[in-house]
């Protein structure tokens, strides 16, 4: 079959199941518990900060096991502009629309590679005095690091493979997978 046929049917274009549809949905429990009972203790004011596109299945899933009142907004940066290469350069796309001073933000990434991304965005934020900052990540990539970042809440460790599915794209496609896979490399050379 030839690449082109096997990358209209997602499910052909995936070589390894990293995260299945199980795990995913224990890890965002988990993380919602964890998250709930981080936040309960204290009298919290509580805004969820997604950065798009990655994070919005794992932000619609997480709020839904997060039992306290939040709100949630959006911010949008690029790095990845050329497919599976981090540039270091990361770009406001689109900034938030609410004030963050003095509330308890969560920022909710869908992966952290290289932290490049988590690190401009954790310093960008902290400027803008929210009472607290903590950060939340579905995949992680310990592998990848080039800029240490502190992770409140992890979902779960990844090997250094280039991951697709539930949110995470390789040229826009595959983020509707509902599990977490490794690319066919073929896919990638193409
Ligand atoms: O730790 P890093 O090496 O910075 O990589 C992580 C970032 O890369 C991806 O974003 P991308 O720029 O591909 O945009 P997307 O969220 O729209 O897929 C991912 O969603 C993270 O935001
Ligand atoms: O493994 C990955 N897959 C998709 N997007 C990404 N952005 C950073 N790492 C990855």
């Amino acid at each position: 079959m030839k690449n082109r046929e096997k990358s209209e049917n997602v499910e052909n274009g995936i070589v390894k199941v990293l995260v299945t549809r199980e795990e995913v949905e224990k890890t965002v429990k988990r993380l919602g518990s964890e998250i709930t009972r981080y936040y309960d203790e204290k009298e919290t004011d509580l805004l969820l900060v997604g950065l798009l596109r990655g994070s919005f299945v794992f932000l619609a899933d997480l709020v839904r096991e997060i039992k306290l009142p939040l709100m949630v907004d959006f911010m949008s940066l690029s790095s990845y502009g050329d497919g599976t290469v981090s540039s270091g350069d990361v770009k406001v796309v689109m900034d938030l629309d609410t004030s963050i001073e003095g509330r308890d933000v969560l920022i909710v990434e869908d992966i952290v590679d290289t932290g490049n991304t988590f690190s401009k965005v954790i310093r960008m934020l902290k400027n803008r005095k929210p009472r607290s900052l903590k950060v939340c990540t579905f995949l992680n990539k310990p592998e990848c690091r080039i800029v240490d970042v502190k992770i409140d809440f992890c979902g779960v460790d990844i090997p250094n493979e280039f991951a697709v599915g539930y949110g995470l794209d390789y040229a826009q496609k595959y983020r509707n997978l509902p599990y977490v896979g490794v690319l066919d490399p073929e896919i990638l050379e193409e």
